[in-house]
């Protein structure tokens, strides 16, 4: 199973850093110059600058219509330097990362998904993003509103996580920003890292690739971990990784079309009787009632590790709260400037243009 990471913005290039750290195979685009200098892990080679005609390698300041444009301009270096990483072996997943709220991830990422759906018809396109947190203000929830509306029509799912949810962990917001994107990594890397290996009954890239092709509609994954001697029973720590405090998503997850659940830990605490408890739970929860499942014993393991990927999710409070702000505020908006129209005409009407008043011929 192979997949390619691309970090577009600033925090997309932090997460696929991270994912570079252990290993996998990633990319960094920005606008910014100094942002993309800033990386420790990607290969100078794979840092790619876009726009800098319409910036001069500066970043685009929140304004995703000029994210947008910056892809445009330099999508043929993209995608030519997209075709010599990838080689002759297929890509199953791109995995593209980015921020919700800024300008370059956001205008830049459904742009980038278009073109490698084009180009690469079997692969899947998978973005992970993070949404804005509610203090940021409106631009940047109008923002992802608009983004998600794009990315919808292009990505085969939508990971997103909520930022609002680290709040509750009353951090700093650099610490909070760092504990999220090690969050997202670990829970990606921990699931593919299951993928197309031997266990007592396993996981392939084509049960991934089913689960996540999902018209592009919202994907979650949830993750529980404990210490093996603290497990009295599994079946609760697979409740866990998908209950709310799992998933850094508001979502009804009844709404899910698809579930996979990968296990893996000592044999002896891998209970048939506990895991098909919690996922005929699971299966009955969900819409779509199908649960992929991969169980790997390693007797080397000291901890129990669970991860969750619920998929074709159309009911979350998080993307609601976004998408009704921005709508409220579009008529809000347009209602303030239909009024200030109608005020400046009521103003200004019956003002004459005094020429009158200064008579007086102009020499051509
Ligand atoms: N989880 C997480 N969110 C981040 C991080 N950095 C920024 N954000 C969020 O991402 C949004 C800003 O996106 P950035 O990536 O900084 O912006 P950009 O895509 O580089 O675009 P410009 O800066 O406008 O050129 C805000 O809504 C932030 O809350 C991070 O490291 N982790």
């Amino acid at each position: 199973m192979r997949a390619l990471i691309i970090g577009i913005g600033q925090c997309g290039t932090k997460i696929a850093d991270l994912f570079a750290l252990v290993d996998f195979e990633a990319i960094a685009i920005n606008t910014s110059k100094s942002d993309l200098e800033y990386l420790k892990h990607i290969p100078q080679e794979r840092r790619i600058l876009i726009g800098e005609s319409l910036t001069g390698g500066k970043g685009v300041n929140a304004n995703p219509v000029l994210g947008r444009e910056a892809m445009k301009r330099d999508l043929s270096l993209v995608m030519r330097k997209m075709n010599s990483v990838i080689g002759y072996e297929d890509v199953d997943i791109f995995f593209l990362t980015f921020g919700f709220g800024g300008g370059t991830g956001a205008g830049g990422t459904p742009v980038l998904a278009e073109a490698l759906k084009e180009e690469y018809p079997d692969s899947l396109v998978v973005a992970i993003g993070a949404l804005p947190l509610k203090e940021e203000g409106i631009r940047p929830t109008i923002n992802a509103a608009i983004t998600i509306d794009k990315l919808s029509k292009f990505a085969d799912s939508i990971i997103a996580i909520d930022n609002n949810k680290l709040k509750e962990t009353g951090m700093d917001i650099s610490g909070a920003y760092e504990k999220i994107n090690y969050t997202i990594v670990e829970r990606i890397a921990s699931l593919l890292a299951l993928i197309d290996v031997p266990g007592e009954q396993t996981l392939d890239a084509s049960d991934l690739k089913f689960v996540l092709k999902a018209f592009g509609s919202f994907a979650t994954v949830g993750y529980a971990k404990a210490e093996a001697n603290k497990v009295k029973n599994l079946s609760r720590l697979i409740l866990k990784s998908f209950e709310n405090e799992g998933l850094y998503l508001d979502a009804n997850i009844e709404s899910a079309l698809y579930g996979l659940v990968a296990i893996h830990g000592p044999p002896e605490l891998l209970k048939a009787n506990e895991i098909f408890e919690a996922l005929d739970y699971l299966a009955q929860k969900i819409k779509g009632k199908q649960i992929f499942r991969g169980f790997y014993p390693d007797p080397r393991e000291r901890e129990v590790e669970v991860v969750t990927l619920l998929s074709g999710i159309y009911e979350s409070k998080s993307i609601e709260d976004i998408i009704l702000t921005a709508k409220r505020y579009a008529q809000s908006f347009i209602k303030a400037k239909e009024e200030a129209e109608v005020r400046k005409r009521e103003l200004l009407s019956g003002l004459p243009d005094f020429d009158d008043l200064y008579p007086g011929e102009i020499n051509e």
